[in-house]
């Protein structure tokens, strides 16, 4: 379920209006997600062409103030052939509109599935991808803070309180002493760009190997590039079962590293990031799991598996990218 705000025919149809995008033919409510009201749109224009868009209607977790950077990072990488949306402007410019007091953004559709079990050659794509991704960001003019930064990760973990924590797995607690040790190391030296922070295999389109899409940006943020390769590494070198897949963390560094070498200091910094990255997971997934009723429609998502990849860091150490 991800339409939570019911739009009719005629307020699509004056929505899309104000756009030239020729004329409403269908929108169609689409399931995944969790976070806002999605639809894909098809539209026929003057001359019989048609185009496909996704209409997102913000529904939680966004601060409006957000959506300039979040829209115009997707219009300046777009710009540099990064396989990002393009934002659609209305006629009077704006990149997103008031509808039924919650704001509208139309985004172009882009073509491709997400791999449910991503493959080596697909994590190397993935790596390139997110590599092109930072250094076309680096002039973007706008900045954000990350606001899931391990800071962050280890106030949300205080926030829920040993015993709750103990309440979804008896060994989540222990895991409030080392979100505070993330939060204590220094990021502010290595080399940083806009990042996306939350490269999930649910949030990259692809055609075979090839990446079509890189979407849902709602993390996206000013921070360390490392940062955001090791939530990508969390997020896709690992089987159902949690075991790593060798290969693809492999792929996904080399792919990373065939457009832009990791420094140094990023290297040595990598396990200690990927343990923080997983905690961040571990934090929002506590959070969640303790704030979704038992019965709610949407299905929670287990903060334990993060806790088995933050141990896989921890013993994997410096070994890991040598
Ligand atoms: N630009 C796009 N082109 C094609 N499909 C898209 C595009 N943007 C979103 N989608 C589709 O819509 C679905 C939901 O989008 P998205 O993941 O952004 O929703 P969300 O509710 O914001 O996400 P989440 O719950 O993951 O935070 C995606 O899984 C994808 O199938
Ligand atoms: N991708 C995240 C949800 C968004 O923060 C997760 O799997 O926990």
């Amino acid at each position: 379920m991800a339409v939570y705000t019911h739009l009719g025919a005629e307020d699509l149809a004056r929505l899309i209006a104000q756009y030239d995008v020729g004329e409403l033919v269908s929108a169609k409510g689409i399931a995944e997600g969790v976070s806002n009201s999605n639809w894909l749109v098809e539209t026929i224009g003057a001359e019989g062409s048609g185009a496909r868009f996704i209409l997102t209607l913000y529904e939680r977790r966004i601060d409006y103030a957000d959506l300039p950077y979040f829209l115009d990072l997707l219009d300046h990488l777009s710009a540099k052939g990064c396989p990002v949306p393009r934002t659609m402007h209305d006629r009077a410019g704006a990149s997103f509109r008031m509808v039924e007091g919650k704001a509208a953004a139309l985004i172009e559709f882009l073509p491709g599935v997400s791999p449910t079990r991503p493959t080596a050659a697909q994590a190397h794509s993935v790596g390139a991808v997110l590599a092109r991704m930072h250094l076309a960001a680096r002039d973007f003019p706008l900045s954000r803070a990350n606001a899931m930064d391990f800071a962050a990760s280890a106030a949300i973990l205080d926030a829920c309180g040993a015993d709750r924590l103990a309440s979804i797995h008896p060994d989540l607690p222990a895991m409030l002493a080392h979100a505070h040790s993330a939060a204590a190391i220094d990021l502010s030296a290595l080399p940083a760009s806009q990042t996306h922070t939350d490269l999930f295999p649910d949030n990259v389109l692809m055609r075979g190997d090839k990446v079509t899409g890189l979407i849902d940006f709602y993390f996206a943020c000013t921070g360390p590039m490392v940062l955001d390769l090791a939530v990508t590494h969390a997020a896709w070198c690992f089987d159902a079962a949690g075991q790593y897949i060798a290969d693809c963390g492999t792929a996904l560094v080399a792919g990373y590293e065939s457009i832009r070498s990791l420094e140094p200091a990023e290297v040595a910094l990598f396990p200690a990031i990927a343990k923080g990255a997983c905690l961040r997971f571990v934090a929002s997934r506590a959070e969640d799991w303790l704030e979704t009723p038992d019965d709610a429609l949407v299905t929670r998502k287990d903060p334990m598996q993060f806790v088995e990849r933050w141990r896989f860091y921890d013993e994997a150490g410096a070994g890991l990218l040598a």
